[in-house]
């Protein structure tokens, strides 16, 4: 079966849990769009909802599903956020931000009473690192922010390039809040949430992709079929 399939399979698994009355975090990236069309389709259905998106894209995509939108400014919680990764370990830790989201994403999790994940098997690791660290950076002072990331990455034991993330027109890629993306290619993170408060601690630091605690669930399609994994 071909991944879109398996990220459409988690999408449906997720979209199980939801409620008509619920107010929903809607997650960015291929496998939140599918939840968010999936979701479209019962919306259209009859199923009352509202959401709060992670990002323009997803604001556009779930405008486009009929979906109804609020705002963090409006609600004071979210019952529940559905979002992608691009790595899950063992304890639910992640790493987010491959789409640029990250930020949004990180304050639409944190506001909801629970977070689901989900992901084709190929996210799943033992220890996050493989994927490169996406840290989203304020542009003033850009060479400073570089070298605290550095220094944090270094006393974590966690070296590795450090690359201001491009745009498709080749000048560097700005996130829906207007910053850039340093990704910090480590290879291997030991110690993800002593990484996490060091980099919070970096004042040019808007956020860094690692979600610490935050997941609930992890529901993951592959080949064998798809399993659910819940927070010990
Ligand atoms: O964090 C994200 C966007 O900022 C995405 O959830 C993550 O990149 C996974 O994306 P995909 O489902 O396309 O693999």
């Amino acid at each position: 079966m071909d991944k879109e399939n398996l990220k459409r399979q988690a999408a449906a698994r997720a979209l199980e849990e939801v409620r008509s009355g619920m107010r929903l975090g809607l997650g960015t990236g291929s496998t939140a769009k599918h939840f968010v069309e999936l979701l479209g389709e019962k919306v259209r259905g009859g199923l009352d909802v509202i959401g709060v998106p992670t990002s323009e894209v997803t604001r556009a995509d779930a405008e486009r599903c009929g979906i109804r939108l609020t705002t963090l400014d409006e609600i004071d919680h979210l019952d529940l956020t559905v979002d992608g990764a691009d790595e899950v370990d063992t304890r639910l830790d992640l790493i987010k931000g491959g789409g640029g989201a990250l930020l949004r994403e990180k304050i639409v999790a944190a506001a909801s009473d629970r977070m689901i994940v989900i992901a084709d098997e190929s996210k799943w690791v033992e220890r996050l690192g493989r994927f490169p660290l996406p840290v989203e950076v304020i542009p003033f002072g850009l060479a400073a922010t570089r070298r605290a990331i550095e220094k944090a990455c270094g006393d974590v034991g966690a070296a590795g390039e450090l690359k201001l993330r491009a745009g498709k027109d080749g000048h560097a890629f700005v996130t829906d809040g207007g910053h850039w993306i340093v990704d910090a290619h480590l290879g291997q993170i030991s110690d993800a949430p002593r990484l996490a408060q060091l980099l919070s601690a970096i004042p040019g630091v808007v956020e860094h992709g690692l979600f610490i605690g935050i997941a609930g669930t992890v529901v993951l399609a592959g080949a064998e079929g798809i399993r659910t994994v819940e927070r010990a």
